[in-house]
């Protein structure tokens, strides 16, 4: 089958829209790539269940935000993407990534408190990753960059997401409050039986956190093996 390079959007622009689906509320679908290529990579297969985490990992500059990006319906990228029964083809760019929302490394705020950017109050949230009560009404110019990557990840769930992209959602972190991190994020994931494509380079972290675990190798992955 030939490679498409393409985004959906633009096969959409072709192919005349249909926008305006919403992926059901409550997440059990299967995230599914199907010879999926972007950059270096190529011929992806992998399936992510619901309330799995799988982790990506590879050497700096071998595809893995790339990777993200294109299921993310950011970059242009060959093969299939789907969430359940859903196509990521059949959904406006925007709307697929409501549902499959993407983390990226480094994130971007345009409001100027951190409350308006969230999509309802996360009071729990907060809390759990170590924020006062008034986090919500802090400025984003005094955040700094962990608190930033913690926020940012609240934003995410804000907006319950039915599946989950994480691009080093930890890298900012001290040792501690990774930790906190990852049990949130593993609890939240769980319960919401979210799949889950998260990019990590620490393999301590990989075997905390990971159902399966997939190496970048050339234009392939290449499974590895984790503990539980
Ligand atoms: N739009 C683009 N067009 C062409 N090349 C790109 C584009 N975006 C990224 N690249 C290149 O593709 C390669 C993979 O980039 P990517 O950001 O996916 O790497 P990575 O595995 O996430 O690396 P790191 O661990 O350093 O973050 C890099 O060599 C990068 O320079």
């Amino acid at each position: 089958m030939p490679f498409r390079t393409t985004t959906a959007a633009s096969r959409r622009a072709q192919h005349g829209s249909r926008g305006g689906w919403v992926i059901s509320a409550k997440s059990t679908s299967v995230l599914r790539l199907q010879h999926v290529a972007v950059g270096p990579l190529d011929n992806i297969e992998l399936e992510v269940a619901p309330g799995q985490i799988v982790c990506l990992s590879g050497p700096s500059g071998s595809g893995k935000s790339r990777l993200l990006r294109a299921v993310a319906d950011l970059e242009p990228h060959g093969g299939v993407v789907r969430l359940g029964d859903r196509d990521q083809d059949s959904l406006a760019g925007h709307r697929w990534r409501q549902s499959v929302m993407m983390v990226p490394a480094e994130t971007a705020w345009w409001f100027d408190t951190v409350g308006e950017h969230l999509h309802k109050p996360m009071p729990d949230a907060l809390g759990a990753l170590g924020f006062p009560d008034d986090a919500a009404e802090w400025a984003v110019s005094r955040l700094s960059s962990g608190e930033k990557q913690r926020l940012a990840l609240i934003r995410a769930l804000s907006r319950d997401p039915q599946a989950l992209l994480l691009d080093e959602p930890t890298a900012n972190l001290d040792d501690d409050t990774t930790l906190q991190v990852e049990d949130w994020l593993q609890s939240y994931i769980a319960e919401h039986q979210c799949p889950t494509l998260w990019v990590a380079h620490r393999e301590d972290q990989i075997q905390r956190v990971a159902a399966k675990h997939f190496r970048i190798d050339g234009a392939r992955l290449r499974e590895q093996e984790v503990e539980q």
